[in-house]
């Protein structure tokens, strides 16, 4: 099966003020393969947010070579590297960062709108078609302040999807919602994984939710711990 995304021996340094750089990553190898529902736990600054971020293309490693879908993004220059993130990635974070003054089904096309400078039918109907995928269809033409926690954050799972990703990368999605709508935004989740065959690497605190993944990556003091966390779905 292919890997949507290979990570090979990958640090990370921060400079912060001190004569030398910290590494807060030592050397990640890491695979998810195409389909693959994981999740990344670890303590507290172990780098959970820092290798997400790597792998987002939202930062760029120190060393080290990430592949997405099989493309070396070493040597990509920042426009190709804002298309790829574009194309390939969703992001889920743990507050919803939705567009307050825009509706649900405005906040879904921005995605589509942005990679294609205009608007278009083909983006509304997307857009709709997502609505109805994560159950919000009824609240199309609401403002995005105007709906619950829970709905904000199926929302902002709908725009992830928006350009059809290969995998959504997902930074404590649950954390700030109630066990009831947390249940349901992990069950959505699940459900486009299985449907659809999208990718997840969802960091979560959350060990109930993570053992109802695929697999458990914990990351330790910057590494990648190899401690086998058992899963209750593994498929
Ligand atoms: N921009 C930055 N500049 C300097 N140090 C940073 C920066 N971002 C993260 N760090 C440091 O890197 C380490 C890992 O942080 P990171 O946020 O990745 O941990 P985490 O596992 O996601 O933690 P949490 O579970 O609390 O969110 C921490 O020691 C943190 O202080």
């Amino acid at each position: 099966m292919a890997d949507v995304i290979r990570l090979e021996g990958i640090c990370k340094s921060y400079n912060v003020g001190l004569p030398t750089e910290t590494e807060v990553l030592h050397g990640i190898d890491l695979a998810l393969h195409e389909g693959e529902f994981v999740a990344l736990m670890g303590p507290s600054g172990s780098g959970k947010s820092t290798l997400l971020n790597i792998v987002g293309l939202l930062d760029r490693p120190t060393s080290g070579t990430l592949f997405i879908n099989g493309e070396d993004t070493t040597e990509l220059g920042d426009a190709a590297i804002t298309t790829l993130r574009g194309r390939a990635i969703g992001f889920v974070f743990q507050y919803h960062y939705l567009i307050s003054a825009f509706t649900a089904h405005e906040n879904v096309v921005m995605p589509m709108l942005l990679d294609r400078g205009h608007p278009d039918a083909a983006m509304e109907r997307r857009a709709d078609e997502l609505l109805d995928w994560v159950g919000l269809s009824r609240w199309r033409d609401h403002k995005a302040t105007n709906i619950s926690g829970g709905q904000q954050q199926r929302v902002a799972i709908a725009r992830a999807l928006a350009m059809d990703p290969s995998l959504v990368l997902a930074d404590e999605p649950t954390g700030n919602l109630d066990s009831v709508s947390a249940d349901a935004v992990f069950e959505l989740m699940r459900r486009i994984n299985r449907d659809r065959g999208t990718s997840f690497l969802i960091v979560t605190h959350n060990l109930d939710l993570a053992q109802r993944c695929d697999r458990i990556v914990e990351v330790v003091d910057g590494r990648i711990s190899g401690r086998v966390i058992p899963t209750l779905d593994a498929r």
